[in-house]
């Protein structure tokens, strides 16, 4: 297969793969700033570039309607991601983050927000290497301007800008191959709303099998069995980040948290991201945590229902309590929420308690990259401790 535009950036090419004279690391070296282009680069000329500032309301629901309109669909076009507003400006303005990220093209003459990528800024571990990155997401170009190879211009916009703030890695995820996966993870669905899933055409009925036994096979008891298990509050940001720290150091490529970060990504934010801990009823000690986020998906073409209501396992965290009794209590509190479906990653430690807690594997893949950076060798999806949004 031909990456005519992949093969010009400094990524692990196919070719080297099993090259074990490269060495883990930094591909290319810095650029001085001076050297780094200083102008955007040029897109066709009906369109041109601008910021979305997403703390604007109305620029913000404009990002919102592109995407809703236009982001990813699964292969068999049955659902859309429906991304909210309020998910948009979480993911999107995370401590340190640069409005100059948020690049949206417009069309000159309309007006009209055509297609939009992202930059977050983030601290990446990788092996003992803590290294600052840039995290990309929401490549999205308007269905009927596909294939004008606005992408790749998109791409080095995007780059050029992350260069003249000195960073020069990234990390990123997509569900199509390209040069080269760190890893492969494999995306798995708990049914919470097993006749909703069936109705729609996800889930089919088991051979077998009444639609009254399929909703007894999944069903949940109405609250969570771990005594101490609540919800994270701004007073247990400190007691997370220890505990969360720890846990991620066991992975060879993992987010480097620290109090700032874990009050933005993991306090509870409604309708965005759900956080519960253990707090053991003796001694108080905060030994267990779990999250999962909020991500809609548009139906596409069913007459009764529009919107898939998701949950995506996020960071969970096991010392004390089991990983499969603390994501059994995720799944109950999430189907207490109305959730239809709880998805996960087989990342981390998840491929423990997937098949005992009634997921079923999807037919998606997600890759995950590195920009600039190489690695030896795949990783497994366990040995990877990074969930991007
Ligand atoms: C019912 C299980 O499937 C999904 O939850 C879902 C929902 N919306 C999507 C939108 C685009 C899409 O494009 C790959 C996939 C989905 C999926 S499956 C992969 C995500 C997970 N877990």
């Amino acid at each position: 297969k031909t990456h005519k535009f992949w093969e010009t950036q400094p990524v692990g090419q196919f070719k080297d793969i099993g090259d074990s004279s490269l060495p883990e690391g930094p591909i290319e070296s810095p650029t001085p700033l001076s050297e780094v282009k200083q102008e955007p680069y040029n897109l066709p000329t009906q369109y041109e570039w601008t910021n979305c500032d997403m703390e604007s309301e109305e620029t913000c629901n404009k990002v919102y309607n592109l995407l809703k309109d236009n982001y990813v669909e699964d292969d068999e076009n049955m659902f859309r991601f429906n991304y909210s507003q309020e998910f948009l400006r979480w993911a999107l303005c995370p401590p340190g983050y640069y409005p100059s990220w948020h690049i949206g093209v417009r069309a000159k003459a309309s007006q009209k927000l055509v297609a939009f990528i992202t930059g977050v800024p983030a601290r990446i571990r990788v092996r003992d290497a803590v290294v600052k990155m840039v995290e990309i997401n929401f490549l999205c170009v308007h269905k009927k301007l596909r294939s004008k190879r606005l992408a790749p211009v998109m791409i080095k916009e995007v780059t050029r800008r992350v260069h003249l703030e000195n960073i020069w890695q990234a990390a990123y995820t997509a569900g199509v191959v390209l040069p080269t996966p760190i890893t492969t993870c494999q995306y798995w669905h708990r049914s919470l709303n097993p006749k909703k899933l069936i109705d729609v055409g996800f889930s089919r009925l088991g051979a077998r099998m009444t639609m009254s036994r399929t909703i007894k096979l999944y069903k949940l008891p109405d609250s969570p069995s771990t005594p101490g298990f609540r919800k994270m509050e701004l007073r247990d940001v400190p007691a997370v980040t220890r505990l969360l720290r720890n846990y991620l150091s066991q992975f060879v490529v993992a987010p480097d948290f620290d109090e700032n970060d874990v009050e933005h990504w993991l306090l509870p934010t409604e309708n965005v991201v759900d956080s519960y801990l253990v707090e053991s009823p003796e001694t108080h000690e905060i030994t267990d945590f779990c999250s999962f986020y909020t991500l809609p998906s548009s139906i596409l073409g069913n007459q009764n229902y529009l919107t898939l209501k998701a949950a995506y396992s996020y960071y969970n965290v096991s010392v004390k309590t089991p990983l499969l009794q603390l994501m059994n209590d995720a799944l109950i509190v999430a189907k207490q929420k109305d959730f239809d479906v709880f998805n996960a990653l087989d990342v981390m430690h998840n491929e423990s308690f997937l098949k005992e807690l009634k997921f079923g594997p999807g037919d998606g893949q997600l890759h995950c990259y590195l920009y600039n950076y190489r690695l030896q060798h795949a990783l497994r999806p366990s040995e990877l401790g990074l969930v991007l949004l």
